[in-house]
């Protein structure tokens, strides 16, 4: 098992591989990216997911593409004319607007490339070779930041739910939700929303059950104590990124957790939360595509919803993302694009085939890989809809969360992102 969702040779050779996201949870496969086309593909089919990632690996590609014509890896290649810097400088800059087109929403993607674009435009570089060095820092940067930055948003996180529900009057074990994947796969390390659960789980751990040694008062004081206790992961249709990567990042973490279906959660918390012997859902964490100006939220379908939802239970509606999903230069969601995937998305299923008698996936001899298959589970003719994502409008956020610390609205509701960039 991997949750190494990119792997990059940091020196020449410069390597980037990639964990294939689509044979997940039963493959753990690496695949090489050495074009910037490669990485179009990869990120247009969601072999590598995940808006901080596929920033990550976009950025990426352009190094290994680089690097693979400087060391003559491409003879004869028609993209680059390498004996004239300006005419290579338009054509590195209109494959690159060709990358951003791979997935529309998600900003940390456009965000990235465009810096790279404009590193290109004001290069004073005669060569590729000089060239060379400015992209490959900006990419290592970017990597390494997105990695630091996901600590913060889990300390960040952890920090405000637990300093909310002890004002909020509210002693022991408690639950959360999470929709989608916003963990290691879908960024550098750690992750996002699901970063989060990692931080508060990791807060849980400090205060494990009383031991019988224990005193009755340490006792009540350790069951008092405001920890996590449980995650419920939304499976996540069409494309179930909760069921197949969430589910495998927190089972690999050894995160209590129960996966459930999209349409489940109304009755989860109506029952749940009435059960005094069970630890009630009292927060929800979910990670964006894009932020825009006034909080409005781009992230995966069904978010919407499930802040709705929320909304009637009085459970703590959180997003969680770094700044570089945040786009100042969009004011309203209305005027997110939203992206739609093909219909074959969702009138079939991806998966490993199942042996009906031992009910475990069937794997082949020689690689141990999951013999992977399809099938459809829409009646033939029907016609779909797929978005990708829906817009969360802010009225349903209660806080974003970011490595700067977490932004809640002000007494007319509106939130303040632009002072997170002065
Ligand atoms: C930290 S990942 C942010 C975001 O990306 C996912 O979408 P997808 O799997 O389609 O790339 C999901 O919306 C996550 O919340």
């Amino acid at each position: 098992m991997s949750l190494e969702a990119i792997k990059f040779t940091r020196s020449a050779p410069y390597e980037l591989t990639i964990l294939d996201q689509l044979l997940l949870p039963y493959t753990s496969k690496y695949i090489t990216i050495n074009t910037i086309v490669d990485a179009y593909n990869a990120i247009k089919l969601m072999q590598v997911r995940g808006a901080p990632a596929i920033a990550i690996v976009g950025t990426l590609s352009v190094v290994v593409e680089l690097s693979h014509f400087l060391n003559g890896k491409f003879q004869g290649q028609a993209h680059y004319d390498l004996q004239n810097i300006q005419n290579l400088k338009l054509q590195i800059i209109e494959r690159l607007r060709f990358l951003i087109t791979s997935r529309p929403t998600a900003v940390n993607l456009a965000n990235a490339i465009n810096e790279v674009i404009e590193i290109v435009i004001r290069s004073q570089a005669t060569s590729v070779d000089e060239l060379f060095p400015e992209i490959l820092k900006f990419a290592t940067d970017l990597y390494d930041d997105d990695f630091k930055n996901n600590f913060k948003l889990g300390e960040n996180g952890k920090a405000w739910i637990l300093n909310e529900l002890e004002k909020d009057g509210f002693k022991g074990d408690f639950s959360i939700l999470t929709i989608c994947n916003t963990g290691s796969l879908a960024t550098s390390g750690y992750g996002t929303a699901l970063g989060v659960v990692r931080s508060l789980w990791s807060h849980s751990k400090e205060f494990q059950t009383a031991s019988s040694e224990d005193e009755p008062a340490t006792k009540k004081a350790k069951s008092d104590v405001i920890k996590l206790s449980k995650c419920y992961p939304l499976e996540t249709r069409p494309y179930n990124q909760g069921s197949r990567l969430t589910a495998y990042e927190l089972v690999y973490e050894k995160i209590p957790s129960q996966l459930i279906t999209d349409s489940m959660v109304t009755y989860l918390i109506s029952t749940l939360n009435k059960d005094p012997n069970s630890p009630p859902i009292k927060a929800c964490v979910v990670g964006a595509d894009r932020i825009v100006r006034n909080g409005d939220t781009a992230n995966k379908i069904g978010t919407f919803q499930l802040s709705l939802i929320c909304a009637k239970f009085g459970i703590k509606f959180l997003v969680v993302a770094p700044k570089t999903t945040i786009d100042l230069n969009t004011v309203h969601g209305d005027d997110i694009v939203v992206e739609q995937r093909p219909a074959i998305e969702f009138q079939n299923v991806s998966g490993g085939i199942i042996d009906p008698q031992t009910n475990q996936v069937v794997r082949d001899q020689t690689t141990g890989f999951a013999i992977a298959g399809k099938v459809g589970v829409a009646a033939p003719g029907i016609e779909v809809w797929n978005p990708s994502f829906d817009v969360t409008p802010h009225e349903y956020i209660d806080g974003i969360v970011t490595e700067d610390g977490v932004i809640t609205k002000d007494s007319n509701g509106d939130f303040d992102l632009v002072s997170l960039f002065n």
